[in-house]
């Protein structure tokens, strides 16, 4: 029988209200990049129910299926298990949740998960060609191409298991579903989110490159070197700030 959410400790409980607030402000997002139209595409993001780290009894919290972004608020995002069963919400959860809970299931150290239609990933999805890797900024954020997953249908967790089976073999946190368009990955729901925007914006570039000609790849050690500064030093990355002057250095 399908727990409810009130079947849950108290610590999960509070989890679960803070993912909420966090899974409806990502949703935002998505038409304020321009990723999507209407009710397109979708945000989860993991709850995590053991202390010790994830597992299968997680749950998930997304958005209902067909609500515009309008509508969306904290209380409106929908909990589900793992296995897809609804554990509070007043509607149906997003058409996408079996693919973002076999994400889940499969790759633990995942905990955010988007699916957006944005145009130019969408448009290489509709080819079936990964996005080679032509630009810094896509040897930065996705290590190398970004590939393209199975067709699959919606409906049962064909999509999840091509997303995972896409993703399990590359560096790239984003997957261009074959005639769908792009899901994305990350250890939380706005890295995932940030894997949308980027995956939009460099399909845009090197769509525009190919009409000027061909591009040019960047060599493999260069990406990986790229891949590694950009994942572990870029922004406030392990360097601490310079420590504030003392009195005793002025003196
Ligand atoms: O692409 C699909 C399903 O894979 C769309 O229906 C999806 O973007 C939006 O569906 P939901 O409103 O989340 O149920």
């Amino acid at each position: 029988m399908t727990r409810t959410l009130a079947d849950y400790p108290a610590e999960v409980q509070e989890a679960v209200a803070r993912t909420r607030e966090v899974v409806a402000r990502l949703h935002a997002e998505l038409p304020r990049w321009e990723l999507i139209v209407w009710t397109a595409g979708n945000v989860s993001q993991r709850v995590q129910v053991d202390p010790a780290g994830p597992s299968a009894d997680d749950l998930l919290v997304i958005k209902p299926s067909g609500v515009t972004y309008d509508e969306l608020t904290p209380e409106s995002m929908v909990v589900c298990d793992l296995d897809g069963n609804l554990v509070d919400g007043t509607r149906s959860p997003s058409s996408d949740t079996a693919a973002h809970a076999y994400v889940y299931t499969h790759m633990p150290e995942i905990g955010g998960v988007v699916h957006t239609h944005s145009t130019y990933a969408t448009a290489w999805a509709a080819r079936a060609e990964p996005v080679p890797c032509v630009l810094t900024m896509m040897a930065d954020e996705f290590g190398g191409d970004i590939p393209v997953g199975p067709f699959a249908l919606i409906g049962d967790d064909s999509i999840g298991r091509g997303i995972v089976e896409t993703l399990r073999e590359s560096r790239s946190p984003a997957v261009l579903m074959r005639n769908h368009g792009p899901f994305t990955i990350g250890k939380d729901a706005k890295t995932a989110v940030k894997a949308a925007v980027m995956v939009e914006e460099v399909a845009r570039t090197v769509h525009i490159s190919r009409q000027l000609g061909e591009p040019t790849r960047i060599p493999q050690d260069q990406v990986d070197s790229l891949y590694a500064r950009y994942q572990n030093v870029y922004g406030q990355g392990s360097a601490a700030p310079a420590a504030a002057n003392t009195k005793e250095q002025d003196a």
